[in-house]
């Protein structure tokens, strides 16, 4: 992509309205802009990280054998009368009127949708286990959002719901999710923590959220350090194997590990001293058991083995994928910008000309681009005329991985010079052995 065919509105101050680096680094980088109290539009950079991210989380569900649909994100009030919701949800519900007077919402979460749809098709024991997800805008009016993306009105959520015959399906249903959010927020770079959690307005009576360690975190956490030690599920993890997967969730829920509401002094203060990290995190996913919370008020039952009707026991398991964008800038940035982990980039490398005009360095750049493209980099050319030194502020700013930067200097003797953006480290390649040297 050519810069000065781009859209990349990057601001030279800070706007005063941020009060974290996140906030502040996505509206300086060109990444979002409010539009109101907790709603963003995101904007071409910002766009290609969400892309990213979703479809990391998007792998990683499909791998746990989950399902995808995509529900409406405006929901009929009746299906929440009938679990009960509509009047217990409170204010953070956004309730609408249809031209025809009809209760509407915009929908928080989708239990019950998602129940609605089970019920109207599956009758048999022998279809579960089942696992439905999508990845589809909430709308939560929170009392006070604030930290940009990262306590929005509206937002992006993976929510995934799971559907087994008895408690034993569903708590495999469970272990399944859980190793699943294991690999896909280590996919991205950050070190996630299971914690046993609140239900909440969700509900039941096992939850586990998973927090990223980051000093504006909104949350009070309590851990073992042994946490930092373990390592994560690899690709060849077999999700069909309940005793394999049960294995992997009791290794990662046997260390002391607990959100502020669930914290046990008497636990704590049984671990070494050593032993005891307390910290600030981030909430990015959660996720729940609740068994037969929304399938026996709504009747989404299955005959069993016995012949006779059981209601299904349920799960659900969220992922803030625009939150965890801001939580990745949270975890890996530095004074100079954003410092993109390489699988969630929205560029790999930023290839900039120092001198835009001057026939050798456009030759240069235009062959490079070519290059580098042709071996699978999706580059980001500054082609523009602006000063160089406005230009490497601009690509420490954006964080992409690699920065190539070609000068008359360099071009003059057929070299070309080369930054690892979180390291910092330069070094200078001849302009054939670049595209390899990216690496
Ligand atoms: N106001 C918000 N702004 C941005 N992300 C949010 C917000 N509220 C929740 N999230 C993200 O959405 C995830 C799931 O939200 S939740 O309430 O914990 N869980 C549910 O809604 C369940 N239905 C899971 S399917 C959270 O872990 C968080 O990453």
């Amino acid at each position: 992509m050519r810069l000065s065919r781009y859209f990349l509105p990057i601001l030279k101050e800070t706007p005063r309205e941020a009060e974290i680096v996140s906030h502040r680094l996505m509206l300086r980088a060109g990444m979002i802009r409010q539009q109101g109290a907790g709603s963003f539009s995101w904007l071409p950079l910002g766009k290609r990280v969400l892309d990213k991210v979703c479809q990391i989380v998007r792998e990683e569900q499909n791998r746990a054998g989950a399902l995808e649909i995509l529900m409406p994100t405006i929901q009929s009030a009746d299906l929440w009368r009938e679990s009960g919701r509509y009047d217990d949800y409170g204010k953070e519900m956004l309730r609408i009127k249809d031209r025809h007077e009809r209760d509407m919402l915009f929908g928080p979460t989708n239990e019950e949708m998602v129940t609605e749809i089970f019920r109207s098709y599956v009758k048999s024991y022998k279809d579960l286990p089942l696992n439905l997800y999508h990845i589809q805008w909430k709308f939560r009016d929170e009392v006070r959002p604030r930290f940009g993306v990262m306590r929005s009105r509206e937002f992006l959520m993976k929510d995934a719901y799971s559907f087994d015959l008895d408690y034993e399906g569903a708590k495999a249903a469970y272990n399944r999710m859980f190793v699943s959010y294991l690999r896909t927020f280590t996919r991205m770079g950050l070190k996630a923590i299971p914690m046993r959690a609140d239900t909440g307005p969700i509900g039941g009576d096992l939850s586990h959220e998973f927090i990223i360690l980051a000093d504006t975190g909104e949350s009070q956490v309590f851990c073992d350090r042994e946490f930092l030690e373990l390592s994560v599920p690899g690709e060849d993890t077999d999700f069909a194997n309940d005793a394999e997967i049960g294995g992997i969730v009791k290794q990662w829920t046997t260390p002391y590990a607990a959100t502020e509401e669930m914290h046990d002094e008497a636990a704590w203060g049984a671990l070494p001293e050593a032993e005891r990290l307390s910290a600030r995190g981030i909430e990015v996913g959660h996720i729940f058991h609740f068994g037969e919370k929304y399938s026996k008020p709504m009747g989404a039952k299955v005959a069993g083995p016995d012949g006779k009707d059981h209601f299904v026991s349920m799960g659900s398991y969220g992922i803030g994928p625009s939150r965890l964008i801001a939580a990745i800038i949270e975890a890996s940035h530095d004074e100079n910008g954003i410092i993109w982990p390489e699988a969630v980039a929205p560029f790999d490398v930023a290839l900039i000309n120092m001198k835009a005009g001057d026939a050798e360095c456009d030759r240069a750049c235009d062959e490079l681009y070519r290059e580098l493209s042709a071996a699978g980099h999706d580059v980001l050319y500054d082609d523009t005329d602006q000063r160089p030194g406005g230009k490497f502020a601009s690509a420490d700013l954006i964080g992409l991985p690699w920065q190539v930067i070609i000068g008359p200097r360099g071009v003059a003797v057929g070299e070309a010079e080369i930054k690892r953006r979180r390291s910092g480290e330069r070094f200078t390649a001849p302009l054939a052995e670049v595209a390899r040297r990216l690496s």
